[in-house]
C-alpha cells in the first residue's frame, strides 16, 4: 500500500481514515485526525473498535494496514419512534394524525405529510407536518396528482425528484415545489388505506435520515391497522342518514343503521361492539347563561372531541339534543372508553372555559346483552340515568 496512493484517495474522504505501519501511523486524512488522541491511540491497538458512531476495521497488506471507520447506524430515533408511536396509536384518537404528531417533531425542519385514502378520486391530508406545527386537516384530489401513482405502483416506497414539474396540478407538491417527494404507502388486507410523505427543499442529508423513520412509521401504522378490529360498515347514504348539520357527525337515523349491523355481525361473526351514551350536564344552565350560539359551540366542541378518541373503525352519533353515541367494535379488549371520555371532558373545559363542564355516560356491550341491539340500549340508558342520578346526588 503506498502513502501516496492512500493519502490521494481518502484525503478527500468524510470517513475517517488512517495508514498504520508496524503499529505507528504512517498518515491519516483529517477526519481521522479529528478524532480525540487518546480515542486515536485506541483505535490503534485494537482489531474492530466503535466509536463516535462508527465501525473501524482493518485491510490488511504488506506489514502495513488501512484503517477505515464506516458509519454505525445508530438506531436511537427508531427506538424512540417506536416507544412513542405505538401507546399514542394505542389511545385512540385518528392513527394519521397521531403519527404526524409523533413523527413531526423528531424529524426536525423537514415536511411531513399523513395521507388518509377516502375514495377513488379523493383523500383527506389529516397531519400535515409544516414549519414546527400541525396544520388544519383538508381535502386532496387524487386525479393528475402524485397520489395515482403512489396508489397504483407496485412498490410501496416512491421516490421524485422535482414532483412539482411531473404534477402541476398537484396542490400538495406544486405550492412548496420540493426537490424531492419521498413517499411511503400504508396498506392493510392489500388495500392502500393511505401514504405517508417527506417533501424535503433541499437537505438530502435529512432526507435520507428521515426515510428509515418515514418507513419505520409506516410500517408501525400497517400493523396498528391489522390488529384492529374491521369496521362497522359505514352507512355512507347520505340523502338516507343525513349528518347532523350542526355538528356535521351522523345523526340519529345512520346511529340506528349502524347499530343494527353490528347486532347482525354479532349474531353472524361474535364480534363484539362497545355502545356509549352520552348526555351533557346542565347544557340548559350553559344555554340560559351564556347563550344558544355558546351552547351550540359546547356541542360542535364535544362532537370533535369524540371524534378525537375514536380509532378508524369507531363512530360518533349525535343521538338528540344534547345526547352523542358511540359505537366501538374491538375484539379481544374493549377499548378505555372512561379514561378516553375523561379526557375529553378535561380538554372542553379548556377549550370552554367552563370549569365544571362534565359528562353522564352509560357503557355496554352487544356481548353483555347476547347480540341484543334493544337490550342495549335500554342497559346503555339506564346506566346513563343512573349516572346522571348518581353526579346530581354529589352535587
Ligand atoms: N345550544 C343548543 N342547545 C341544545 C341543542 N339541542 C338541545 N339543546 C339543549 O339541551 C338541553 C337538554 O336538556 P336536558 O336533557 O334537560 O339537559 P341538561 O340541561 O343538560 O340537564 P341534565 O341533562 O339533567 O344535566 C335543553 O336545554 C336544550 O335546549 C342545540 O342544538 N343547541
Amino acid at each position: 500500500m503506498k502513502t501516496r496512493i492512500v493519502a490521494e484517495l481518502f484525503s478527500p474522504s468524510l470517513l475517517p481514515v488512517a495508514l498504520l505501519s508496524k503499529g505507528h501511523i504512517k498518515w491519516a486524512n483529517a477526519s481521522f485526525e479529528s478524532i480525540p488522541a487518546d480515542i486515536r491511540s485506541q483505535l490503534i491497538k485494537q482489531e474492530k473498535v466503535l466509536v463516535h458512531d462508527y465501525l473501524f476495521e482493518r485491510l490488511s497488506c504488506d506489514e502495513r494496514e488501512l484503517l477505515i471507520g464506516t458509519p454505525f447506524v445508530s438506531t436511537q430515533h427508531e427506538r424512540k419512534l417506536i416507544r412513542e408511536l405505538l401507546p399514542a396509536l394505542a389511545t385512540g384518537g385518528d392513527p394519521w394524525l397521531t403519527c404526524a404528531r409523533v413523527l413531526g417533531p423528531m424529524i426536525g425542519k423537514s415536511e411531513l405529510v399523513a395521507v388518509k385514502h377516502q375514495s377513488e378520486d379523493a383523500d383527506e391530508l389529516l397531519g400535515h407536518w409544516y414549519d414546527g406545527d400541525t396544520l388544519p386537516p383538508r381535502r386532496l384530489t387524487s386525479e393528475h396528482a402524485i397520489a395515482e401513482k403512489v396508489y397504483a405502483a407496485k412498490d410501496d416506497r416512491l421516490l421524485f425528484a422535482n414532483p412539482a414539474q411531473e404534477y402541476p396540478e398537484d396542490s400538495l407538491v406544486a405550492d412548496s415545489r420540493p426537490l424531492y417527494f419521498a413517499s411511503q404507502r400504508v396498506d392493510s388486507n392489500d388495500k392502500p388505506r393511505g401514504y405517508l410523505a417527506l417533501l424535503e427543499s433541499g437537505n438530502i442529508d435529512a432526507l435520507a435520515e428521515n426515510l428509515r423513520l418515514l418507513q419505520l412509521a409506516g410500517d408501525v401504522l400497517a400493523g396498528h391497522f391489522a390488529s384492529e378490529p374491521e369496521a362497522l360498515p359505514e352507512s355512507d347514504d347520505e340523502q338516507l342518514h343525513p349528518r347532523d348539520e350542526l355538528t356535521g357527525v351522523p345523526g340519529r337515523s345512520a346511529f340506528d343503521a349502524a347499530l343494527e349491523k353490528a347486532e347482525l355481525r354479532y349474531l353472524q361473526t361474535e364480534k363484539n361492539c362497545e355502545m356509549a351514551m352520552l348526555d351533557i350536564n346542565g347544557l340548559s344552565a350553559i344555554n340560559n347563561l351564556k347563550g344558544i350560539e355558546y351552547g351550540d359551540r359546547v356541542l360542535k366542541l364535544l362532537a370533535k372531541g369524540l371524534k378525537s378518541i375514536c380509532r378508524s373503525g369507531d363512530r360518533v352519533f349525535r343521538f338528540g339534543g344534547d345526547e352523542f353515541v358511540l359505537l366501538m367494535p374491538f375484539g379481544k379488549h374493549a377499548p378505555p372508553l372512561i379514561k378516553r371520555l375523561k379526557q375529553v371532558e378535561s380538554q372542553l373545559r379548556k377549550d370552554t372555559g367552563i370549569e365544571t363542564f362534565s359528562l353522564a355516560y352509560g357503557i355496554s356491550s352487544l356481548s353483555e346483552t347476547q347480540g341484543s341491539s334493544d337490550d342495549l340500549m335500554l342497559l346503555c340508558d339506564r346506566r346513563l340515568r343512573d349516572s346522571k342520578a348518581e353526579q346530581r346526588k354529589e352535587t
